[in-house]
């Protein structure tokens, strides 16, 4: 695309040197430039990319789009913002993909990842092509991006809806993160249905209070739906949780219609007699479309709650409560989610990503809920991260569990010592004897594993899917669930 074709989107601008070049990518990082790119300069919240615009001319950048002005031998724009520009240009540069298929955007403070998978399932079942982008990375099909954050940057957000409509996607499902939001990554996506999970703490070391919090997830709902059509099916629609408060305010600021879901109030999508049972939760599912009951292969109340968000945008897109009913009873279960470490051990294992107070709380009562014997938990906290969760959660796991470890997660560029002290705060005047502290993670699994007891139950928080341990900026191989295997067999092996 020609840089005047690509830039007439933009009211303002300024174009020093106005020589009109090829323009065959966007670039926002000067280590990834590729000759022919067009390299955008944003202030970061670590450095200012304004600094490597030499860097990427050195690369092959065909012109830069700057906000202050500088120096160099390719055509220059300036603009007022370049980070509010960047997603009208990466937009028109993909060629706007998410009017061209039906986009699905999650957020809340837990279960984006787990819902987002139960409605892909869902929607697969019936032959619907779609696509997923999330915090276990972007994919459709067998084509697999790795991601850096849950929602991606704007470029690389149009490039991935891009590859879906490529690859004849009828829907892309994505979490859509408060930081996303409320930086704009996903300024210009245009969404069909927008979903709500929860809202509970984390993330405040960036939006400092749960009211700032809650607004950052609000422009999902602020964004959706001003457009009527007389197409019913084109009619966007907010996907919200009857049972958490935040909902009444999402609902007043959207303009969509709202389907709501819950297990305690009134709800057009409503889970009633749960039973929670040793090979999942079974409950009656009650419909706008009639009622029909449920034997989800999942554990506990909170994959309920994830159910139902996938029930209502399912019945949004017409799928029969058979087939939908079909589809949640064969579920297969999300990487790093409850997923359970099999040795051949007496006791159950399962590595989860529980990583807030409230997903914490959630697991570690649904591990109670079929323990046989004791609940052991291993949990850290992670570096450069909300410290205000930090003692919470210690807290949650000492008095949900029978034993804890608590350790480190991804301690980044903080002293693991000092997250832990902090975790400490929360268990101040409680007896010694039901917790530890080992820094290293390794370390901290063995343990919780050799303390374990036919019939006991270990929870190993925090990290799930991941597999690697940040310290110190250098991402290291780790992954609980081989850690706890191979430690598990090799206790066997001794014995
Ligand atoms: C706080 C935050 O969100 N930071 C994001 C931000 O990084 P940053 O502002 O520090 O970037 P920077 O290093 O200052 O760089 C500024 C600019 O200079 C450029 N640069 C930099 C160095 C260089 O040599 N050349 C160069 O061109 C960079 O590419 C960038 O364009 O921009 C980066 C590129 O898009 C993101 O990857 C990074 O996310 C970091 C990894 C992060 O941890 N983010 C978390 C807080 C986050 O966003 N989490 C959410 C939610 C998760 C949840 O819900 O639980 C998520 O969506 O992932
Ligand atoms: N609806 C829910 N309510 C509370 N806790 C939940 C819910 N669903 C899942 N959890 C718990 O939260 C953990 C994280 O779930 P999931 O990965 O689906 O959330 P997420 O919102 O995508 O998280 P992230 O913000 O890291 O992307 C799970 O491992 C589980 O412990
Ligand atoms: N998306 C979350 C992931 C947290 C995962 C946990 N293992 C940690 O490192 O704190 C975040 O960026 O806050
Ligand atoms: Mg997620």
């Amino acid at each position: 695309m020609k840089l005047s074709e690509l830039v007439d989107v933009l009211h303002v601008k300024e174009w020093l040197d106005p020589t009109d070049v090829e323009i065959t990518g966007i670039e926002t990082d000067s280590r990834e430039v590729k000759p022919g790119d067009l390299f955008i300069a944003l202030r970061g919240f670590t450095v200012d990319g304004h600094e490597y615009v030499d860097k990427a001319v050195e690369k092959g950048a065909a012109a830069i789009l700057v906000e202050t002005p500088v120096q160099a031998s390719i055509p220059i724009i300036q603009v007022p913002d370049t980070r509010r520009a960047m997603a009208f240009l990466a937009n028109r540069f993909y060629q706007y993909p998410s009017q061209q298929l039906k986009l699905i955007g999650i957020t809340g403070t837990n279960g984006k990842t787990t819902t987002s998978h139960l409605i892909e399932q869902i929607l697969k079942s019936t032959g619907r092509e779609t696509g997923i982008i999330g915090t276990i990375g972007v994919k459709i099909k067998d084509k697999e991006i790795p991601v850096r954050n849950t929602t991606p940057d704007v470029v690389e957000l149009q490039k991935s809806l891009r590859l879906m409509v490529d690859e004849g996607a009828d829907y892309t499902v994505m979490e859509v993160s408060s930081h996303a939001l409320h930086m704009g990554r996903t300024r210009g996506a245009h969404y069909h249905i927008a979903v709500f999970t929860n809202l509970t703490q984390d993330h405040l070391d960036y939006h400092q209070t749960m009211e700032k919090y809650r607004e950052a997830k609000g422009l999902l709902f602020s964004q959706l739906g001003n457009q009527y059509t007389n197409k019913q099916k084109e009619n966007q629609v907010a996907v919200l949780n009857s049972d958490d408060e935040a909902s009444d305010y999402f609902a007043t600021i959207t303009a969509a219609q709202v389907i709501t879901y819950g297990i305690k109030k009134e709800a057009d999508v409503r889970a009633k007699n749960i039973e929670h049972r040793v090979d999942g939760v079974s409950f009656e599912l009650e419909t706008f479309q009639g009622n029909v009951p449920i034997s989800l292969p999942l554990f506990g109340t909170f994959n309920v709650y994830n159910s139902l968000a996938a029930v209502a945008v399912a019945l949004v897109e017409g799928i029969p409560l058979l087939q939908i009913k079909k589809s949640l009873e064969n579920l297969e279960g999300v990487d790093g989610r409850f997923e359970s470490v099999q040795a051949g051990q007496a006791y159950t294992v399962l590595v989860d990503y529980a990583h807030t107070p409230d997903s914490l709380q959630n697991v570690l009562t649904t591990a109670k809920s079929f323990a046989k014997g004791k609940v052991i938990c291993v949990v850290g906290c992670g570096g450069d991260r909300d410290r205000g969760k930090r003692p919470l959660m210690a807290g949650i796991a000492t008095a949900y569990s029978d034993f804890t470890v608590i350790t480190s997660d991804n301690p980044r560029t903080e002293d693991p010592e000092a997250i832990i002290a902090d975790m400490m705060e929360g268990v101040s005047g409680q007896e010694t004897t039901n917790y530890t502290k080992i820094v290293d993670r390794k370390s901290a699994i063995e343990h919780a594993l050799k303390q374990a007891k036919p019939g006991d139950v270990v929870l190993i928080a925090g990290k799930g899917h991941e597999t690697y341990q940040e310290i110190n900026g250098v991402r290291y191989p780790f992954d609980d669930r081989k850690i706890a295997y191979e430690a598990i067999k090799g206790e066997q092996h001794e014995a």
